[in-house]
């Protein structure tokens, strides 16, 4: 069971400059859980994300991973801590000028003291697991959309992170690669026993892997709603996340 908070947000204000984007938030993703980061275009998503994974200092308030606050913690704790997430960007972001397993080496060969046969190991053993076994030697041009995705998110789990971060995983895929992504993020939470957290605006998905979520407004400046996607769906009075959660498009 998902009982431990595994990141915990406290009183978190975030800015670019003196421009608040969102300010007092406050939400616990617990170990093993999915936890979906919603909203609509603008509110300051991937901006959480980015203070989430220790690449933006809060404006006010507190990140604390593991128990440790990011920002009193020395470089090297942070480092430390910072180095057990794992990233899904946006566009994938593999280096087109490397195949595959030459994408997933250069995280193994700056981060682990791991022999060149044993590199080789865990890189086939990652490609495997979502679904890419036998395509090592293929640049990315060479594969579709959807595998791309699974080729990035080998390359986001080579080094057994216990945080994966992922922001718009499905964005420019089809519906059936798509639904492929979530049925995978879903099975390498199981598998790994890591904890997700997603930035989507994607229905389909949030309803498929959310176990909790926290709805961003751009107005308010804040969180408006929280809690199980399907439960908000069914119990949320507040006008805008219904317009959100039951839009068509
Ligand atoms: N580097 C930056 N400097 C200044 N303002 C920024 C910067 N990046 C984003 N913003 C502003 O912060 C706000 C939140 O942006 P953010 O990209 O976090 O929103 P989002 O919810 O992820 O949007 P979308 O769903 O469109 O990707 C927007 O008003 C944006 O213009």
């Amino acid at each position: 069971m998902a009982t431990q908070a595994h990141l915990d947000i406290r009183n978190l204000t975030m800015a670019y400059g003196d421009a608040v984007i969102q300010e007092n938030l406050n939400f616990t993703v617990k170990r093993g859980e999915i936890f979906v980061i919603m909203g609509g275009s603008g509110c300051g998503k991937s901006t959480l994300l980015r203070h989430l994974i220790g690449l933006m200092t809060p404006y006010e308030g507190q990140i604390l991973l593991d128990g440790t606050d990011l920002w009193q913690a020395s470089q090297e704790e942070r480092n430390q801590l910072i180095s057990r997430c794992g990233v899904l960007y946006q566009g994938g972001a593999l280096w087109s000028s490397m195949t595959l397993a030459e994408n997933l080496e250069v995280p193994l060969k700056e981060y682990t003291t791991l022999s060149n046969k044993q590199i080789s190991e865990v890189i086939s053993y990652k490609l495997a697991l979502v679904g890419l076994a036998g395509f090592e030697d293929y640049y990315p041009s060479e594969i579709s959309g959807g595998m791309q995705k699974r080729a990035g998110l080998a390359r986001a789990i080579a080094l057994d992170p216990d945080i994966l971060f992922f922001d718009e995983p499905s964005a420019g895929l089809d519906p059936i690669s798509s639904r492929l992504l979530d049925d995978l993020i879903l099975q390498l939470r199981d598998s790994l026993g890591a904890t997700v957290v997603i930035v989507t605006h994607e229905l389909a998905s949030i309803f498929t892997v959310g176990d909790n979520s926290i709805f961003l407004d751009p107005d308010a400046k804040t969180s408006i709603a929280s809690g199980a996607p399907k439960e908000l769906l069914e119990t949320s009075t507040d006008p805008r996340v219904r317009k959100f959660l039951t839009r068509t498009t």
